[in-house]
């Protein structure tokens, strides 16, 4: 498990560093230039002419310290405080001293036409880090453009100048990097998009600064590796049946809608579920049945709470919603099913445009067992928060979800987030462009559900399944290019995508 702190949380963890373990800032500043002269390096990267723009704070501190470092070595450096010198850091003015005499350039003052002119090959960002507080305008703005139209390669220190450490937005303008090397831990704006993109090719570099305090913050986010996946993988015996691997109902699909619950219950047996049964509408049944022979099909034609019971009191693990259709027997449909079940449940697309609706089907439900699926649409209609208001801050806007209905919430997008109360917020850094498309959200529960009839808790079959979901399109992407997946493949490759174990 890899720690995604936010612009905060790293301060406080610096802080720590300095304070109580006594690792004086300058150290850490030194040790951090080191690490991005390195890297620069390895990348082979054109040296002939660098420039590093410096703000006031300590991420213009890392700037100078690199400009230093490379001067000594003899490159072409030339260093620019684009902040204001009045307003340097203790740790910024020194390592303005310290480029004295070590055959840098230094310019106190950005002056676009000489920045113009000049055919630098390298321009180092080192304007702002974490400290960044408010939108960019004015100079700084202008800095940031004239840098983006530049030829030259650009190296972001810590993030790139403009995005927000937490939660990945550009604030007015940011740089485009094609290469950052972040200090210590990925600060989550990195991995969440818009910023993903902006910081291009990006290492993280450990420079000692102690997690400490992010283990000690609930509310420092969280990504999983490959060996934590491994590990939730349910297990299979030789002395088993297909009783052992549980049993399934997805009441999905409704008339001329029969593709959700095609591909739902095609990835729960993909990824291991015993025994699916899908209850749809009635006109299904032939193609479901030609479809996919492996499922039992049981249809209504009306709203039946006997025979719903019935399926509920059979399966371990219910899925609901994907192609349900909105009318009102689904609504029944959906109703019935929260209030009467105790089992995991996992709550997807037309049973969360109900819900949204109906909010108080959730009272007296067993929200604690529930997971839901929203797309950012979804999540808008259930939350009732605009999308332009969550992606402001996704991480909040989940957290607060979960914690006022008690649920486990799978809040899918490029990068999907997974939140439950009392649980870290995971990122889930697999998954790629080629998904798309229409139904991958259907195989995405299809997954999920499976891994809860498996035995995984919520929690875990949230996070495994995300991270298979997207580990199966990275394969079909791999094999066929970015265009052609189709939601079917991916609940094909669904299997593939859990061998792990012998990776990690
Ligand atoms: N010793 C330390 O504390 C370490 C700090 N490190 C570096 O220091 C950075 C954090 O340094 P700071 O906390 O000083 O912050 P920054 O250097 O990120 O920037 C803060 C400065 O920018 C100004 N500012 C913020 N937003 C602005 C805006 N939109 N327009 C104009 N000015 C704006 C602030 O008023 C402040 O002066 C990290 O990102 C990292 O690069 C690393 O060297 C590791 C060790
Ligand atoms: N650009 C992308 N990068 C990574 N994953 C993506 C991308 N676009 C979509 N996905 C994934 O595909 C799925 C789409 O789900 P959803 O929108 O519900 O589709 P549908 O309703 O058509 O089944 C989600 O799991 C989402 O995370
Ligand atoms: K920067």
């Amino acid at each position: 498990m890899r720690y995604l702190p936010d612009a905060k949380q790293m301060k406080t963890a610096d802080s720590f560093t300095i304070n109580e373990l006594k690792i004086p800032s300058l150290e850490l500043m030194e040790r951090a230039a080191r690490a991005c002269v390195n890297h620069i390096k390895d990348w082979k990267i054109n040296l002939n002419k660098i420039c590093v723009l410096c703000g006031s704070g300590n991420n213009g501190g890392d700037g100078f310290a690199i400009a230093r470092m490379f001067a000594w070595e003899g490159y072409d450096v030339t260093a620019v405080l684009v902040g204001n010198r009045d307003h340097c850091t203790p740790e910024t003015a020194h390592q303005i001293e310290q480029l004295k005499n070590t055959g840098a350039q230094f310019k106190e003052q950005f002056e676009q036409e000489a920045f113009e002119s000049e055919p630098y090959t390298l321009i180092i960002d080192a304007i702002f880090g974490v400290g960044l507080c408010r939108e960019v305008g004015g100079r700084y703005a202008q800095i940031i453009e004239c840098v983006n139209q530049s030829d030259a390669v650009r190296m972001s220190v810590d993030i790139p100048s403009g995005i927000c450490a937490t939660t990945g937005n550009v604030l007015g303008t940011a740089v485009r990097a094609d290469y950052t090397v972040t200090i210590q831990e990925t600060k989550v704006g990195l991995v969440l998009d818009p910023g993903r993109s902006y910081a291009g090719i990006c290492v993280s570099e450990d420079i000692g600064i102690v997690s400490l305090p992010l283990e000690r913050d609930e509310e420092t986010a969280c990504t999983l590796e490959g060996s934590d996946y491994a590990a939730l993988l349910p297990k299979r015996n030789a002395d088993s049946n297909k009783g052992t691997y549980g049993k399934l109902l997805m009441i999905t699909g409704s008339k001329g809608m029969s593709g959700a619950a095609y591909l739902g219950s095609l990835a729960a047996y993909r990824t291991g579920t015993g025994l699916v049964q899908i209850y749809t509408a009635k006109e299904n049944r032939v193609i479901l049945q030609s479809q996919i022979p492996e499922a039992i099909i049981t249809t209504y034609e009306k709203y039946d709470v006997n025979e719903l019971h019935r399926l509920i009191d059979w399966a371990d693990v219910v899925a609901i919603g994907s192609g349900l259709g909105t009318k009102k027997t689904a609504r029944k449909i959906l109703k019935e099913t929260l209030a009467y079940t105790k089992k995991p449940c996992v709550i997807d697309a037309d049973g969360l445009n109900i819900l949204s609706e109906h909010m108080d089907y959730l009272c007296g439900a067993d929200c604690e067992h529930f997971i839901f699926t929203p797309h950012m649409k979804e999540f808008e209609r259930i939350s009732g928060l605009k999308i332009a208001e969550v992606k402001k801050d996704r991480i909040a806007a989940l957290r607060t979800f979960v914690k006022e209905y008690d649920v486990t919430c799978v809040l899918k997008d490029s990068r999907t987030t997974i939140a439950k109360p009392r649980e870290r917020v995971a990122v889930n850094l697999s998954g790629c462009a080629a998904m798309a498309k229409a139904g991958s959200g259907d195989v995405l529960a299809g997954i999920i559900a499976s891994y809860l009839a498996q035995g995984l808790s919520e929690w875990e079959a949230a996070l495994l399944g995300v991270y298979i979901h997207g580990r199966a399109g990275e394969i079909i992407e791999k094999e066929q290019g970015a265009y052609s997946l189709l939601a079917r493949e991916l609940a094909q490759k669904a299997g593939t995508a859990m061998t792990i174990q012998e990776e990690n």
